[in-house]
C-alpha cells in the first residue's frame, strides 16, 4: 500500500469514510491531515490520548504532536510503517500514509496509532534496543560511519531550543559548512546527526572525528589516510582517511578548538581546493564533503589569542549555530528528563519510572555545567539506586547530587546532607558556582588521581571542556 490513489471524486469519498471506520476499529487512534499539514480529523480516543479538552481540527499538525510524522510524509510522499513515535511521554507504534489525488500530488495523508499500551510495547521496545545493541557491537566500524539521531529525536519545547531546530533545517537545505558552539553536553553532536539526515546527503556516510581525542601525531594519518606502504610500519595496502570516508557525505569534527594549526591550514585547502592527498602520496585526490564543526571553546578568542586560523574560523561559519546551556532553557527540562528515564528504564529494564514535581522544581535549580550529559548520568543512578520506586522524588535527586550550596560564613562551603547548614548572605549565584565547579573538578582529579580522562568522565564533561575549565580556574594539580 505505497499510496492511495481515487478516479472520482464519489469513490474518494466513500472509500475514506470506509477507510476510516475501519482504522478506527482496528487501530487506537487515528489522525488525517490535509497537504498543508493542518488537522482535517481525529479520532475522539487520539483526543482522549493526548488530553486535548478542545478539538484540535484546523490546527496544524505540529501545534498537537510535535515530533509527528505526518510532515515527513506530506513532503517526502512515501509512507512511515510500524515506527515508534514519542508521543505524551510514551512509545507508541504507528504508522503513516500518503493520500495522492489523482494527479499523483500528495493531498494529505493519515496516521495510526497501532497500539499506545505500555504493557504491550514494553516486549516490543526491549526487542528494539537488544536488536538497535546487536547491530551496534556486530557492526561497530560501520556505524561509525551511519548517522543516528533525527531532529524529531531531541526532547525541548523552549523557544532557544525551537530557534535552534529551525537553523539545522535551514542549514541542511544548503550546501554550507555549519558550526556548533555550546558548552559541552548542550547536544552538539546530536544536533550534527539530524542535520546530516535531513540534508540531501544523508543517503551518504556521516563521519566523525573527536580531534581532543587524538594524539597530534596522529591526527593527520586519521584525517587525510595513508598511502600503502607510506612509512616503515604503515599497513601494505594503506588505510583511507576520515575524510575518504566521509565522501559524498558529512564529516563531523567535534571539538575543532583542539585542531592544531598544521592541520588547521591542510583543513582550509581541503574547504577552499576540495582536494587532498593521503601522507606518503602524491596523488591528489578530490573531495565532496560537508564540514559540519562543533567546538565548546571560544572561537573567536582563539582567533584573536593566534591559536585559531581566522581564516579557516570564517569557512567553517558558513552558518555559526548556538547551542544554549540547559540552566538557559529550563522549560526544557521535563521534556529531556522524561526522555531519559523513559530511555534508561528501557535500557536497563526497570519497572517505568516518572519525575515528581519536586523533583522537576530541584532539577531546574541546579546549574548544569554538563548540561544534558550531567542530567542525563544524573538520572540514570537514580533510576538504578531506586530500582523498586516508580516515583523519582527530590530526595532522590538531592541524594545524587553531589555538592550542595550551603553559604558559611563569608565563602561557600559545600556540605553533604548530613552537614549542619548556617544561614549567611548568600554570595552572586556566579561565585558559587565558579566554587561548586573548583571544588568538584579538584575533587574528581584528586579520586582519580589526577587522570584527566577519567575525572572529566566521571565529571560528565569532555577532556577538552575540563581542560578549559583547569586553566580559566588555574586549578593546579595536587
Ligand atoms: N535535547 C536533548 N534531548 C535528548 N537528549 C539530549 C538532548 N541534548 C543532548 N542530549 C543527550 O546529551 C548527551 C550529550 O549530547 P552531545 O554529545 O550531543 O553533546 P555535545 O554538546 O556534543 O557535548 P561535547 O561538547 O562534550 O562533545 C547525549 O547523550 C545526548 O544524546
Amino acid at each position: 500500500m505505497q499510496n492511495i490513489r481515487f478516479d472520482t471524486h464519489a469513490m474518494r469519498a466513500k472509500v475514506l469514510s470506509f477507510l476510516q471506520t475501519s482504522f478506527d476499529t482496528f487501530y487506537e487512534h487515528t489522525i488525517a491531515v490535509d497537504q498543508k499539514g493542518i488537522l482535517t480529523w481525529i479520532s475522539q480516543s487520539y483526543c482522549d490520548f493526548l488530553h486535548l479538552e478542545t478539538s484540535p481540527i484546523g490546527q496544524h499538525i505540529t501545534d498537537v504532536i510535535p515530533n509527528s510524522y505526518l510532515p515527513q510524509v506530506i513532503a517526502t510522499g512515501k509512507p512511515v510503517f510500524l515506527d515508534l513515535l514519542y508521543v505524551r511521554h510514551q512509545w507508541v507504534l504507528v504508522s503513516v500514509i500518503p493520500l495522492h489525488n489523482d494527479l499523483g500530488q500528495v493531498e494529505g495523508a493519515f496516521g495510526f496509532v497501532a497500539t499506545d499500551r505500555p504493557s504491550s510495547m514494553k516486549p516490543l521496545l526491549a526487542k528494539y534496543n537488544r536488536l538497535q545493541s546487536e547491530v551496534r557491537n556486530a557492526n561497530h566500524y560501520q556505524k561509525e560511519r551511519t548517522s543516528r539521531y533525527q531532529l524529531s529525536q531531541i526532547a525541548g519545547q523552549s523557544e532557544a531550543l525551537k530557534q535552534v531546530k529551525h537553523q539545522v533545517r535551514q542549514a541542511a537545505r544548503f550546501d554550507i559548512s555549519v558550526l556548533l558552539t555550546g558548552e559541552t553536553g548542550t547536544g552538539k553532536e546530536l544536533f550534527a546527526h539530524a542535520l546530516h539526515n535531513l540534508s540531501d546527503r544523508s543517503e551518504s556516510p556521516f563521519v566523525s572525528i573527536n580531534v581532543a581525542a587524538i594524539p597530534d601525531t596522529l591526527i593527520e594519518a586519521e584525517f587525510f589516510g595513508v598511502a600503502p606502504g607510506a612509512f616503515t610500519g604503515a599497513k601494505k595496502e594503506g588505510r583511507a582517511g576520515k575524510l575518504e570516508l566521509a565522501q559524498d557525505g558529512t564529516l563531523f569534527l567535534d571539538e575543532i578548538g583542539d585542531m592544531p594549526l598544521v592541520l588547521q591550514s591542510k583543513l582550509l585547502r581541503v574547504l577552499q581546493e576540495k582536494e587532498f592527498e593521503k601522507i606518503g602520496s602524491n596523488t591528489i585526490q578530490k573531495t565532496n564533503v560537508r564540514i559540519v564543526a562543533a567546538t565548546s571553546r571560544n572561537l573567536l578568542k582563539m582567533v584573536e589569542d593566534g591559536e585559531f586560523r581566522a581564516d579557516l574560523y570564517y569557512r567553517l561559519s558558513g552558518m555559526p549555530i548556538h547551542l544554549p546551556a540547559l540552566r538557559e532553557r529550563p522549560e526544557d527540562i521535563e521534556f529531556i528528563a522524561e526522555r531519559i528515564l523513559d530511555e534508561c528504564c528501557i535500557r536497563l529494564n526497570l519497572s517505568t519510572k516518572e519525575l515528581a514535581t519536586d523533583a522537576l522544581e530541584r532539577l531546574k535549580l541546579h546549574h548544569w555545567p554538563g548540561n544534558v550529559r550531567e542530567l542525563y548520568n544524573l538520572l540514570e543512578r537514580a533510576c538504578i539506586l531506586n530500582e523498586s520506586q516508580t516515583l523519582i522524588c527530590a530526595e532522590h535527586i538531592e541524594a545524587l547530587m553531589e555538592f550542595r550550596l550551603t553559604p558559611v560564613s563569608s565563602s561557600v562551603s559545600f556540605c553533604t546532607q548530613s552537614e549542619t547548614t548556617e544561614i549567611h548572605p548568600p554570595l552572586s549565584l556566579k561565585e558559587q558556582v565558579k566554587t561548586a565547579e573548583i571544588q568538584a573538578i579538584r575533587k574528581a582529579l584528586s579520586r582519580n588521581r589526577g587522570k584527566r580522562v577519567l575525572a572529566a568522565k566521571q565529571l560528565g564533561i569532555s577532556r577538552a571542556a575540563l581542560y578549559n575549565k583547569i586553566a580559566q580556574f588555574n586549578i593546579q594539580d595536587s
